[in-house]
């Protein structure tokens, strides 16, 4: 029998929940991690994903840079529920919620190359942004507008990682 659970907007009672189940992938690198705080601003951002006995089983959140774009940034979900299609889900939610926002663009930065482009995400390459846009998001002290640059600075975050990006 498929396991049960539903994917909802985070709440302020997730955010703890959502740090430990991103600590061990932060401990492997595998994430940024981030302070307290910075989960309970950007909760708004986040989706859950809940299993039937109320645990916090998955986590991903979508942040917006720019008119059109936007990056999925802390897409994780617990090593007893991966591959239940609790990813996915996230995913498709995080596609959806970029959609109503009017994005065109979703950016993510990834080892889990596969996994994006089954939601038809592909490697960016070199591509960039228009010279305009880029003195603008340059501007940004967010790590995650830094990485969808590639400046010097985020190096030792995108080492090994892929660029990659899905246009709806
Ligand atoms: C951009 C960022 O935020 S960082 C990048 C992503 N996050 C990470 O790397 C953190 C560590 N990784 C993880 O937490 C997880 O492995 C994730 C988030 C990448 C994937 O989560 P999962 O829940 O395991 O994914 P999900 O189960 O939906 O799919 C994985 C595989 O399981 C299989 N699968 C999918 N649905 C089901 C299902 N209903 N039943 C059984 N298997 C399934 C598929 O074969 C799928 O393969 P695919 O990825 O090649 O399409």
């Amino acid at each position: 029998m498929a396991q049960e659970f539903t994917v909802r907007r985070a709440r302020t009672s997730d955010v703890r929940g959502i740090q430990a189940l991103i600590e061990p992938l932060v401990q492997e690198r595998i994430l940024l991690g981030k302070d307290l705080v910075v989960f309970y601003e950007a909760v708004q951002e986040f989706r859950v994903a809940e299993s039937a006995d109320g645990e916090i089983i998955g986590c991903g959140a979508l942040h917006v840079m720019w008119e059109d774009l936007a990056e999925v940034r802390t897409l994780a979900v617990s090593d007893d529920w991966r591959g239940a299609g609790v990813g996915h889900a996230l995913l498709d939610r995080l596609l959806e919620d970029a959609a109503e926002l009017g994005l065109s663009r979703v950016f993510c930065l990834t080892f889990e190359v596969p996994f994006f482009e089954r939601h038809g995400f592909a490697d960016m390459g070199a591509e960039t942004v228009a010279p305009d846009v880029y003195a603008e998001l340059v501007r940004s002290p967010d790590e995650g507008v830094a990485e969808f640059l590639d400046l010097a600075r985020v190096k030792p975050n995108t080492l090994g990682n892929t660029r990659m990006l899905k246009r709806l």
